[in-house]
């Protein structure tokens, strides 16, 4: 029992902190033994078992992240882009597996995470689901059987507390739609129409966001032809597709070397 990888939870009372929790905590696979929060957050101190709803677990949230990494194997981390950073940097210094979920990263990010990744395993997917996974090969697929008269558009739809778009998992279908190209998205991508914004460029990239109640998370990648039309989509209803691929990730990684890793990597989808 006490072999099994010890995880850390980062962002314990947000949507996916309370879902990984209540994963971590059901899986015989893995070991529960810390759940971090930001300091000031009415959780700290509380039992995060019981803050989830599952009953008492014995373990408390807390703010102090170097205490709870010292003793983890993994820190499987959905929270912001500032305090994934922190994170990457203290997991690399643990030599603990650093499961990023986070989006919004921008490059300063990413670097930050690429200098950790020297020293411990980083896995990073904007979408963690096996659905998700399957639809980026599958648009790679679609968009290099295809020419520009077939128009790309990404279109993604989120609940109302999301903080970021177009979403990660969008950008991971855009990236992969550029690839099956041969065009690099920051050249192609068009983002956020409004106003007198001229006719649609041949071979752009176009995203659009929609934000609204509970959606979990659904994404459409829309090839529009002439005299043809084809949708590639996923619907998320539960975000324990989220958790699950997050855990698989944190036992995957135990055996790779330092370096960074996608969730094609952990469910071995690549060619
Ligand atoms: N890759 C994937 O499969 C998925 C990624 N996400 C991403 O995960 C992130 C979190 O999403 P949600 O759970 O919906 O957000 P949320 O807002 O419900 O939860 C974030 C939590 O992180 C906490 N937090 C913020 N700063 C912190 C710090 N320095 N230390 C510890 N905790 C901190 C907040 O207090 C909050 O409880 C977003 O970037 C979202 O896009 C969400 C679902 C799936
Ligand atoms: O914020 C969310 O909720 C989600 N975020 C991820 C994203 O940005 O793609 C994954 C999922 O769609 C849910």
């Amino acid at each position: 029992m006490t072999d099994l990888p010890g995880i850390v939870v980062t962002g314990a009372a947000g949507r996916m902190g309370q879902m990984l929790i209540k994963t971590v905590l059901e899986s015989d696979a893995a070991r529960f033994v810390g759940a971090l929060e930001r300091a000031g957050h009415p959780w700290i101190g509380k039992d995060a078992g019981a803050c989830v709803g599952l009953g008492a677990c014995g373990i408390m949230v807390s703010d102090d992240a170097l205490e709870l990494f010292a003793r983890a194997q993994a820190v499987i981390d959905f929270t912001a882009p500032d305090a994934t950073v922190g994170y990457a940097e203290m997991a690399a210094q643990a030599r603990a597996v650093h499961v990023i979920g986070t989006t919004g990263l921008a490059q300063a990010h990413l670097d930050k995470i690429s200098a950790a990744a020297r020293h411990a395993v980083v896995v990073r997917a904007g979408n963690m689901s096996l659905g998700v996974n399957l639809l980026v090969q599958l648009t790679r697929k679609v968009a290099a059987a295809l020419d520009a008269d077939y128009d790309i558009e990404v279109i993604e739809a989120h609940h109302n507390r999301k903080v970021d778009a177009p979403s990660g998992t969008a950008l991971m279908l855009g990236e992969a739609a550029a690839e099956g190209r041969g065009v690099a998205l920051n050249e192609v991508s068009d983002r956020g129409r409004d106003g007198i914004t001229g006719a649609r460029k041949r071979g752009d990239i176009g995203f659009s966001a929609i934000r609204g109640g509970d959606i979990v998370g659904e994404h459409d990648v829309l090839f529009a032809g002439p005299g043809e039309r084809i949708t590639l989509r996923h619907v998320a209803s539960d975000r324990s597709v989220f958790a699950r691929g997050a855990l698989r990730a944190a036992l995957w990684g135990q055996a790779q070397a330092p370096g960074e890793y996608d969730m094609v990597d952990v469910l071995g989808l690549g060619d």
